[in-house]
């Protein structure tokens, strides 16, 4: 079952479409990667899925209703930002508390034993903790929420290596025993690339990659040796890169690679990789009546 569904979603800010005709599916129980670069439209996709903001045309549905002021939706949607404020007096323990009444499946003793696993006193008070404290705070919400659909927009960019690891290991056991919607907005993508099932590509408000992980790892490879013969092993491939390294040349190149050939090497491309690859070059958001592409 699908729990988001957008159609021709469109978000302007003036003449700027952050969204520009989004159409996705985000099945149930799955983990989604939401990718892009910066100011491709993530957040504001959340935002509206979210009820915190509102598109300007198209249809959303979350849970097979609109989002706006639905209480019925919202109680099952949480929404981790980086940027989350809490008033000032507030320590940890009082947003534990308030999540807790906030979301239904909300697992008191989870966001205990978490609390322990990011060495975040309960008694600290929000304001005075470290970047990663405070990263690690959303973090925690996050998981013990145990919202059906819960998204997260990079809460955890605060969070040093070994932290991040422990969020998304703790992510994972959580989401095995406790399966629900995951959408994880990042820009680490190697670091989630084992984790996500389904994976959505944004690109100056479009969507431009929407399709299982699993397919999207053998989509790409990279091809290298003498110039003359990659030229002539590349032809007849759609290609996403080139560069010269020295006398020889390497190419990305996608879809079935199905033949290989002595002499050259080939390496798989990550799921970073291409990415990278496909949304070089494109700059930020489109003006609102301006051909895209
Ligand atoms: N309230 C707003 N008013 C005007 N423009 C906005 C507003 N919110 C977002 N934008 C613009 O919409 C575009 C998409 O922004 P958005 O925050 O959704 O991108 P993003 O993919 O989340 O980027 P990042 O990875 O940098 O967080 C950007 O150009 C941004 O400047």
């Amino acid at each position: 079952m699908n729990v988001v569904r957008t159609t021709g979603v469109t978000k302007r800010y003036g003449p700027l479409a952050a969204l520009d005709g989004v159409s996705l599916e985000l099945a149930g129980n799955t983990i989604h990667g939401l990718l892009g670069r910066n100011g491709a439209g993530k957040t504001t996709l959340m935002r509206i899925l979210t009820g915190q903001d509102f598109e300007t045309g198209g249809a959303v549905e979350v849970f097979g209703q609109h989002p706006r002021e639905n209480a019925g939706v919202l109680s099952r949607v949480c929404f981790v930002k980086e940027s989350q404020h809490y008033p000032e007096k507030f320590r940890v323990k009082h947003a534990l508390r308030a999540a807790e009444l906030l979301y239904p499946n909300w697992d008191s003793a989870y966001a205990a034993a978490l609390l322990a696993d990011f060495a975040v006193p309960a008694g600290g008070r929000i304001g005075k903790l470290s970047r990663g404290g405070l990263s690690a705070v959303g973090v925690i919400i996050g998981l013990a929420s145990r919202a059906p659909l819960t998204l997260f927009d990079e809460p955890y960019l605060g969070l040093d290596a070994v932290a991040r690891q422990l969020f998304y290991d703790r992510l994972l056991a959580d989401f095995a025993e406790h399966p629900r919607t995951i959408v994880l907005s990042t820009h680490l993508i190697d670091e989630v690339s084992d984790l996500i099932e389904h994976v959505v590509v944004l690109d100056r408000g479009r969507v431009l990659i929407d399709t299982d992980a699993e397919s999207l790892r053998g989509e790409a490879v990279a091809v290298t040796g003498p110039a003359g013969a990659v030229e002539r092993f590349a032809a007849g491939h759609e290609e996403l890169h080139r560069e010269r390294i020295g006398g020889s040349l390497r190419v990305t190149l996608t879809g079935a690679v199905d033949r290989f050939e002595p002499g050259l090497d080939f390496e798989p491309v990550s799921l970073q990789q291409l990415v990278v690859r496909t949304t070089q070059g494109h700059g930020g958001p489109v003006a609102a009546g301006k051909e895209s592409r």
